[in-house]
């Protein structure tokens, strides 16, 4: 029953964002989270039955120093060609950098050598873990801390790469992966980073979580008014004048 309502959110979200062309050859990133584990879980079984036929594999970028064999294991059991590369991410944000605010240069760093590796590796695409609670976070991070309407984008092709990069999953709630995780005893490889949950984006979830226990229906507007460009109603002096 989980994989058919998630199979449902992902094909919805593929669909309406045109995400998968025929012949695509998509590399999961693969972290080792839930979020990421589902997401393999969803393309495997989506593969079956996609109108588009598409190639499947997974890449995890080791941070440095982390056990990633559960990760073998499991695509060996759902044979999905499996890369780890190793990286000295970790030792260039933390001991090279000492970065007080170390997520966005990892999260840089992590991001360029994924769509690097892919690209050598032949893909057209690289598919990422983000769902619709992301979706929202970012959206709320970018307003609150950077005065800005803005939010990562379902698809987005990386011209300098010549790589798209898609999320499948931003129709379906965190809860899911959740549920997900359990349901089907994901190995989840716990996150080394010792920034991990002491983050902006925790700070916003908390407080979205409140909020919409108070107000029911705000992470849902929210997500509406995401996906309603034509009701963007900003002021615009050139528009006003
Ligand atoms: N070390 C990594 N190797 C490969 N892909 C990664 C790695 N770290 C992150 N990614 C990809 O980038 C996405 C977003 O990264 P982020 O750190 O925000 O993860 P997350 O929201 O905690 O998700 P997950 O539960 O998959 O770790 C992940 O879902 C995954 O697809």
């Amino acid at each position: 029953m989980t994989m058919q309502k998630l199979l449902s959110k992902a094909r919805k979200a593929i669909q309406d964002f045109d995400m998968i062309q025929k012949n695509d050859k998509i590399a999961v990133g693969l972290s080792g989270g839930k979020d990421s584990l589902t997401l393999l879980h969803i393309l495997k079984n989506y593969q079956r039955f996609s109108p588009q036929k598409f190639e499947l594999i997974a890449i995890t970028l080791n941070p440095g120093g982390v056990d990633n064999s559960p990760l073998y294991k499991l695509c060996k059991d759902l044979d999905i060609e499996f890369h780890e590369v190793q990286t000295d991410i970790k030792e260039i944000v933390f001991d090279i950098r000492k970065e007080k605010n170390p997520c966005s240069l990892c999260a840089n760093l992590r991001r360029g050598a994924l769509n690097d590796t892919a690209k050598k590796l032949g893909c057209t695409k690289v598919a990422l873990g983000h769902h619709k609670d992301d979706a929202i976070e970012t959206f709320i991070m970018s307003l609150f801390y950077e005065g800005r309407v803005n939010c990562f984008s379902p698809k987005t092709y990386l011209d300098k790469q010549g790589i798209t990069v898609i999320r499948p999953m931003v129709y379906i709630e965190e809860y899911m992966t959740k549920k997900a995780t359990k349901e089907f005893n994901y190995p989840v490889i716990v996150n080394p980073c010792p920034a991990n949950g002491s983050t902006k984006r925790q700070d916003v979830k908390e407080l979205l979580a409140q909020l919409n226990s108070t107000m029911p229906g705000v992470k849902k507007n929210i997500f509406g008014a995401l996906n309603n460009s034509e009701k963007l109603f900003i002021w615009d002096k050139d528009k006003i004048k």
